[in-house]
């Protein structure tokens, strides 16, 4: 791929292998989750998530999606526990979406995709930074929440309220106070496993944790995630939609429950 990657026809998931074969390697993500066949483990621990909202501090478009950024320089906003060991530290969060509420998510669950996924991206303070973590097979965490149409969500509306100021690619705006948590579902059972950065680097060194629960998105609000763009400002406009990888292999990946 000559020029960057992206989601278009021309530089899109089925041309990502050129520039990055391990685009086919042995763990990549998303993959299809199927309930049926996936195997509770009673080992599994509840996932603990105790997030700071002073470490939020800004949020980027950045031509793939938005992302909120958070301080990672000490322990106060972290995972722990579910089935990882250690503590990982969160970095941002983003999401995928779809051009209409009939698709968007990364993951599907028996084949149902969902308009929207968010990634809470957590890294790991074993390694001395989150560059060398990326590196490592058990380097990652992510927390992965499905969005579905329902009533509007207060909290995420907090974040769509800064578009105005991202809309195109390399905005970025003072984004501070916000609790991530606040996008959790109640119930935090839970899918888990190996897999990879679902964009460019496709890098596999993440935990996959995909809660079973999802959380509400108005259709008003995912409009509003659509009305972004993946353009500078000075490029034809292109508005910011399917920026999603669809399901992978599995190649032999077994899929643990948290929940019977
Ligand atoms: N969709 S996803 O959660 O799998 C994901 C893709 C890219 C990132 S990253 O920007 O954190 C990153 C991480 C390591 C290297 C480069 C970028 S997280
Ligand atoms: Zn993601």
């Amino acid at each position: 791929m000559s020029h960057a990657w992206g989601y278009a026809a021309d530089n899109g998931p089925d041309k990502w292998a050129d520039s990055f074969p391990v685009a086919n390697g042995a763990r990549q993500s998303p993959i299809d989750i199927i309930p049926g066949a996936s195997s509770y483990d009673a080992g599994l621990k509840p996932l603990q998530l105790k997030y700071d909202p002073s470490n939020c501090l800004e949020i980027l478009n950045n031509g793939h999606s938005f992302q909120v950024t958070f301080a990672d320089d000490t322990d106060s906003s972290t995972l722990k526990e579910g089935p990882i060991s250690g503590i990982y530290r969160l970095k941002q969060f983003h999401f995928h979406w779809g051009a209409s509420d009939d698709k968007g998510s990364e993951h599907t669950v028996a084949g149902t995709k969902y308009p929207a996924e968010l990634h809470l991206v957590h890294w790991n303070t074993k390694y001395p930074s989150f560059g060398e973590a990326a590196s490592k097979p058990d380097g990652l965490a992510v927390v992965g929440v499905f969005l579905k149409i329902g009533g509007a969500n207060a909290s995420l509306q907090k974040v769509l309220d800064t578009f105005s100021d991202i809309k195109a690619k390399g905005k970025q705006t003072t984004f501070a106070g916000f609790d991530p948590s606040t996008l959790l579902p109640g119930c935090l059972d839970y899918w888990t496993y190996d897999g990879s950065l679902t964009t460019p680097p496709l890098l596999e060194s993440v935990t996959w944790i995909v809660c079973k629960e999802s959380i509400s998105v108005s259709a008003e609000q995912m409009a509003k995630f659509r009305s972004l763009l993946f353009s500078a400002e000075g490029e034809k406009e292109c508005c910011m939609m399917d920026n999603y990888r669809p399901p992978q292999p599995l190649k032999g990946r077994s899929v643990r429950a948290s929940f019977k």
